[in-house]
């Protein structure tokens, strides 16, 4: 395949909502680029919505490809799973050495390792390269999280520079590691996300049945949280879903929503991850099982008759107070992501910058806030920090934050209102911050009932004591 005449500088697979939009934001900053789609209509669409800029787009894989510059690079955002071997398989016998292919969809860790050892073998880069901002990041600046060959980053560094979203001068991009770490990363931020969409929820849950809020407060509640240090997108965008109106009923959209919330899964793996790697991440946990037990409405509908024990009582803490218990709550969140981060970097000798990561959450993607400056700025004091609480800025503003969350949790408790985020939050952060577990009881146990030994506090080695006197 001649290459002779090859002049575009990067070509895209899947030209659906990310794809396309991630493709004419390349168009837009000046770069010559090109799409692969099946469908003659996709193609047609997007060469007229770039028609302004050197963007073409093929039906044919190898004419697609033959009109890349080499080294060639390849972007897939596609489903991901079986669909990104597919396309790999499809595309491997019209590369050539140094080629790079960067699959920048939601693709599991493990399969993107594999990927990476496989392509190595033909002399090919992989990338997974984590993307965050929904179809409006793509289209206008998304945050992006690529891992791979450090040496092949060179060579996409200006163009995924150009299209990263910016806070100040800072473009929301940097090389993230080796091998997987790109997508890691990314499963770690949407594990966040899921913990933080949580929060958000039992906060609605407070405000309207805690506070008796309608949903023009519980909006200008969040409106209000988005203009100082809570600000964020998801709560801005959350302030906004309060005001939609459903077209065809003129209610409020939200009320019209069914209560069962659907999942793709990387909430899922960053709580499996989690465990494997014995780092605990409850919170990220409990966004999980809720959007699991949201989906047993009937079962719900039939206990809720069963046992009516929720009383109407208030709460008794102030909107400020609430405020505070979600800023803990919230950060707590961040800090389990980062210390998920801070472990695999270990496990897998990822060698992340946690300070980089934080720094390109500030912008483009979904979990971005003002709070990522101060995790940004306590990883940069100090980057090899094992927890954010152990910073001192951050130590600070959790300690004056406490108390609010505490009341939140009791008052909760008293009436029987599920805060199960919020409750998960306050026991991590007790738990954690306990010198002496209870732990010694459960060692004695196992050692009870199956001879599992335990260690001792003040000689080295493991023991077993003859409980049962057998
Ligand atoms: N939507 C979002 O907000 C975000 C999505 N992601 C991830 O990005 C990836 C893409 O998501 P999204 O753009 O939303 O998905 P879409 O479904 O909108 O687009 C996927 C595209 O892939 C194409 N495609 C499917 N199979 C093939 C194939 N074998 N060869 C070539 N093209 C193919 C589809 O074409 P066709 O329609 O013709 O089948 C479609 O154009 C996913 O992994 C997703 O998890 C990441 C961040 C945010
Ligand atoms: O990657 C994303 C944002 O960063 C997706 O929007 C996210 O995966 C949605 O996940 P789910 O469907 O599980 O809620």
């Amino acid at each position: 395949m001649s290459t002779t005449n090859s002049q575009y500088r990067l070509g895209m697979i899947g030209l659906g909502t990310m794809g396309r939009n991630l493709l004419l934001n390349m168009a837009d900053k000046g770069f010559a680029v090109t799409g692969y789609d099946k469908d003659p209509k996709m193609l047609a669409k997007l060469e007229e919505e770039g028609k302004e800029h050197q963007l073409k787009g093929f039906a044919d894989l190898e004419s697609f490809v033959g009109s890349l510059r080499t080294p060639r690079t390849l972007v897939l955002l596609v489903p991901a799973g079986q669909i990104v071997d597919n396309v790999i398989q499809e595309l491997k016998p019209l590369l050539s050495e140094g080629d790079i292919i960067i699959d920048s969809g939601n693709s599991y860790f493990t399969d993107t390792t594999r990927r990476v050892e496989e392509l190595a073998k033909d002399g090919l880069h992989f990338f997974g390269m984590g993307i965050s901002g929904g179809e409006e990041g793509a289209r206008f600046g998304p945050s992006m999280m690529p891992g791979g060959d450090k040496k092949a980053y060179a060579e996409v560094r200006e163009i995924l520079e150009a299209v990263a979203a910016k806070v100040g001068n800072d473009a929301c991009v940097t090389y993230i590691g080796p091998g997987a770490s790109g997508h890691f990363v990314k499963m770690t931020h949407n594990g966040i996300e899921y913990a933080i969409m949580q929060l958000l929820a039992e906060t609605y849950q407070v405000l309207k049945h805690g506070f008796g809020y309608d949903n023009k407060q519980i909006n200008e509640t969040f409106a209000n949280w988005n203009k100082g240090p809570l600000q964020s997108f998801l709560v801005e965008i959350t302030a906004e879903i309060f005001l939609f109106k459903d077209d065809k009923t003129g209610n409020d959209l939200v009320d019209m929503i069914k209560d069962e919330a659907r999942s793709k899964g990387t909430g899922k793996w960053t709580s499996e991850i989690a465990m494997d790697l014995q780092l605990p991440v409850p919170i990220i946990n409990e966004a999980v099982s809720n959007r699991d037990l949201s989906k047993y409405k009937s079962l719900r509908s039939t206990l809720a008759e069963r046992y009516p024990e929720h009383s109407s009582s208030k709460s008794s803490i102030s909107p400020e107070q609430l405020e505070q218990a979600f800023y803990f709550a919230v950060a707590t969140a961040y800090a389990q992501g980062m210390h998920l981060l801070w472990q695999a970097s270990r496990q897998y000798e990822y060698e992340l910058d946690l300070a980089e990561i934080a720094k390109i959450w500030r912008g483009g993607c979904i979990i971005r806030a003002a709070f990522l400056e101060d995790i940004y700025q306590a990883y940069q004091r100090d980057g090899g920090l094992e927890h954010l609480f152990l910073d001192p800025q951050i130590a600070g503003k959790i300690s004056a934050a406490s108390p609010a969350l505490r009341q939140l949790i009791a008052d909760a408790a008293m009436s029987g209102m599920a805060l199960p985020a919020y409750s998960s939050a306050l026991t991590y952060f007790d738990t954690i911050r306990t010198a002496r577990m209870p732990s010694n009881l459960i060692q004695a146990q196992r050692d009870f009932f199956g001879a599992h030994t335990f260690e001792r506090i003040d000689s080295e080695g493991t023991f077993h004591a003859n409980w049962n006197n057998l």
